[in-house]
């Protein structure tokens, strides 16, 4: 059985999508938006306001990340033991772990895994063909949960390097919110690229020095998801910048998991003394500290280098 923890856009296109093949639970503590949601739920689909005993072995976590550490001290006991899937792309602003590294440090011994790609919510719930990592360090539980989540047209690849996975889909939003700045300021496509490729090559540099293995970071759930959050405008990440870069008003009510990763990566890379000269743009003007034209010229008259 499986349950999906987390009613908002990607708990529920989650839970609709394997609902289309088998029983799911998707419970979440506001229903007020599903019942506004104009997505309708397969039969398989039960919905709950409450979380009870969660009667399900596995276990699928679709709340922002920073959500993540608090919800599952609240929810120790009746997550204990079950198999916990991450569904949410963030570094926690308070120790510096990824999804599963939440999971590992709330739940020891608790078998983490995270599910994380290139997929709008609304592709997903629309039934369109969709692929995403499960990334499970256990391999054979990898394999189990592969084959539990797949369906006709969400087709799972699997890895065990789970820092890898978690890493590209943190670390993709806060490039998400240059590029949109970069648009939203007229910068042009051919800036968009710059910023993308370079941006592309810190993801590689950080993830590699906390252990990933650079081949992840060119799979779904960093190059793929880079490029389709860079480049449309379903992305929140991506609206966040094309509103700050033109000069809008940013929608505090959206879920935009760049802002507290471009911070809580800064931060990480500054002890380790690892360039991430973009993210940590992104952190110093999503909190004022510096203006667009200074973002600009600082990225622009960094020392030249080798490619
Ligand atoms: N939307 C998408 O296309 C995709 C999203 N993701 C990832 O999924 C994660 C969730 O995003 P998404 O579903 O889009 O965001 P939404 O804002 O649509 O929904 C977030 C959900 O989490 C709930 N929530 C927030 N805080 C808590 C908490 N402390 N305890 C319990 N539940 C909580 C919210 O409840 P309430 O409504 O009551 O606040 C809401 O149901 C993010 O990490 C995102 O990056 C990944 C791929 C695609
Ligand atoms: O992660 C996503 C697509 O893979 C969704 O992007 P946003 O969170 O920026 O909307």
């Amino acid at each position: 059985m499986i349950a999906v923890l987390g009613a908002g856009a990607f708990g529920t296109s989650l839970a609709v999508a394997i609902g289309r093949e088998r029983p799911v639970t998707l419970w979440g503590r506001n229903l007020k938006h599903r019942s506004q949601s104009a997505v309708s739920l397969p039969e398989n689909v039960t919905v709950s306001a409450e979380i009870g005993d969660v009667g399900a072995d596995t276990v699928l976590l679709a709340m922002p990340a920073q959500a993540l550490r608090g919800f599952l001290q609240d929810n120790a006991p009746r997550l204990a033991g079950r198999k916990l899937v991450a569904c949410c792309k963030g570094v926690d602003l308070r120790l510096g772990l990824g999804p599963v590294g939440v999971i590992r440090s709330v739940l020891p011994g608790t078998t983490g895994a995270i599910l994380t790609g290139p997929s709008f919510a609304a592709d997903i719930a629309r039934g369109l063909p969709t692929a995403l990592t499960l990334a499970c360090a256990d391999d054979a539980e990898g394999l189990r949960l592969q084959h539990d989540l797949s369906t006709a047209v969400l087709r799972l690849y699997r890895t065990t390097d789970v820092v890898g996975a978690e890493l590209g889909g943190a670390l993709k939003n806060v490039i998400a919110i240059a590029a949109g700045i970069v648009i939203g300021a007229g910068l042009g496509d051919s800036a968009r690229a710059a910023l993308m490729t370079r941006g592309f090559a810190e993801m590689v540099r950080f993830a590699e020095s906390r252990g990933a293995r650079g081949e992840t970071l060119t799979g779904l759930s960093g190059f793929g998801d880079l490029v389709l959050t860079c480049t449309s405008p379903q992305s929140r990440n991506f609206r966040h910048g094309l509103a700050l870069g033109s000069g809008q008003p940013v929608d505090e009510s959206a879920t935009v998991e760049g802002v507290a990763t471009a911070r809580a990566v800064t931060d990480l890379a500054e002890r380790v003394g690892i360039a991430m000269p973009v993210t940590a743009m992104v952190a110093a003007l999503t909190e004022g500290h510096v203006t667009l034209a200074e973002a600009v010229r600082t990225l622009m008259s960094r020392p030249l280098k080798q490619e």
